[in-house]
């Protein structure tokens, strides 16, 4: 058997597609949706992907801000700039991106982010309603990887009702959240989040009909782990020096051939990287569709 991919770039481009008509809706009505970024510091992937996502509001008429400060920032410069994006009429949505330079206080910075424009889902009082299971007309956000993974799922058609998923990581922004959401009513799935100081991660990989690797452990996954027909999504990326040619490379946490066992398999890159960048795209369509 070879798996049906999981085409996180052509599932992207069908939820962008469904977000630009609801953005002209929403220009119609005289509400422009606007999401800023904070970055902070100058680390080449923290740059490559923030502007990734001002490149994907352009595609979809999403205005963007974008605030850079220095890699010599203070914690009060962080919170002043936390401070002006809450104030800015024009964002209606962003992010501060992640991780900070080192000696700044990422919870403290997302918890200056005003809840109401958290395009992340990463505030403490959004994380809280994921918790509780709030939805509906009061903006929940959920954060932006674990709503892509379960948006490919669906529109795959793979089922997630009574079925055992096994989590590889147990991270803020991907694992945490993921089982969350799994174990909601409506998804009902069955969740193992597992982490460095699980026992027999092979054995708890064994059993699940989805396996959801976000660790960052290249390779970690391996073909004789996965059951035959599981879906497995490959979220972990890690820069690795190729011995011959010195150059970096991106490389997941499951190896290739895993193809040959699973039945959907999620690349990487290509996989849930986009899906994550088009869901911050819809948690700020929704928000907007909110403010009336
Ligand atoms: N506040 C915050 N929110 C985030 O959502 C956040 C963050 N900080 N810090 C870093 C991680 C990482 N992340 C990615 C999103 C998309 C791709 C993505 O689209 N990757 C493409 C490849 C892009 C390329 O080729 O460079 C792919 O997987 O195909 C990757 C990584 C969001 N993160």
């Amino acid at each position: 058997m070879v798996a049906v991919t999981l085409d996180g770039v052509a599932t992207a481009s069908a939820v962008k597609g469904e977000l630009a008509e609801r953005i002209r809706v929403l220009h119609d009505r005289g509400i422009r949706p606007g999401l800023g970024t904070l970055l902070v510091g100058d680390d080449p992937g923290s740059r490559a992907y923030v502007a990734g996502k001002h490149r994907d509001c352009a595609e979809v008429g999403i205005e963007s801000i974008r605030v850079d400060l220095p890699e010599s920032a203070t914690q009060a410069d962080v919170l002043a700039a936390i401070d002006d994006l809450n104030a800015a009429p024009e964002v209606t949505g962003y992010i501060v991106q992640l991780p900070l330079p080192k000696g700044l206080d990422e919870h403290a910075a997302l918890e200056a982010i005003d809840p109401a424009k958290d395009a992340d889902g990463l505030h403490p009082t959004n994380l809280g309603r994921l918790v509780l299971g709030i939805e509906g007309e009061l903006h929940s956000p959920l954060p932006c990887t674990p709503a892509g993974i379960v948006e490919m799922l669906r529109r795959y058609d793979v089922p997630i009702a009574g079925r055992h998923v096994t989590v590889i990581g147990r991270g803020l922004t991907v694992g945490r959240p993921l089982g969350l959401l799994f174990t909601r009513k409506g998804l009902d799935a069955t969740v193992t989040l597992t982490h460095s100081r699980t026992v027999d991660l092979a054995a708890e990989v064994r059993r699940a009909d989805i396996v959801v690797a976000a660790v960052g452990v290249p390779h970690l996954v391996t073909a004789d782990w996965v059951k035959p027909g599981a879906a497995v999504l490959d979220v972990g990326i890690t820069r690795v020096e190729d011995p011959a040619t010195g150059k970096g490379r991106l490389t997941g946490d499951v190896r290739p051939d895993v193809s040959e066992v699973a039945g959907f398999l999620s690349p990487n890159p290509g996989g849930v990287g986009p899906m994550t960048r088009a869901m911050l795209l819809s948690n700020v369509v929704k928000a907007a569709e909110l403010l009336g």
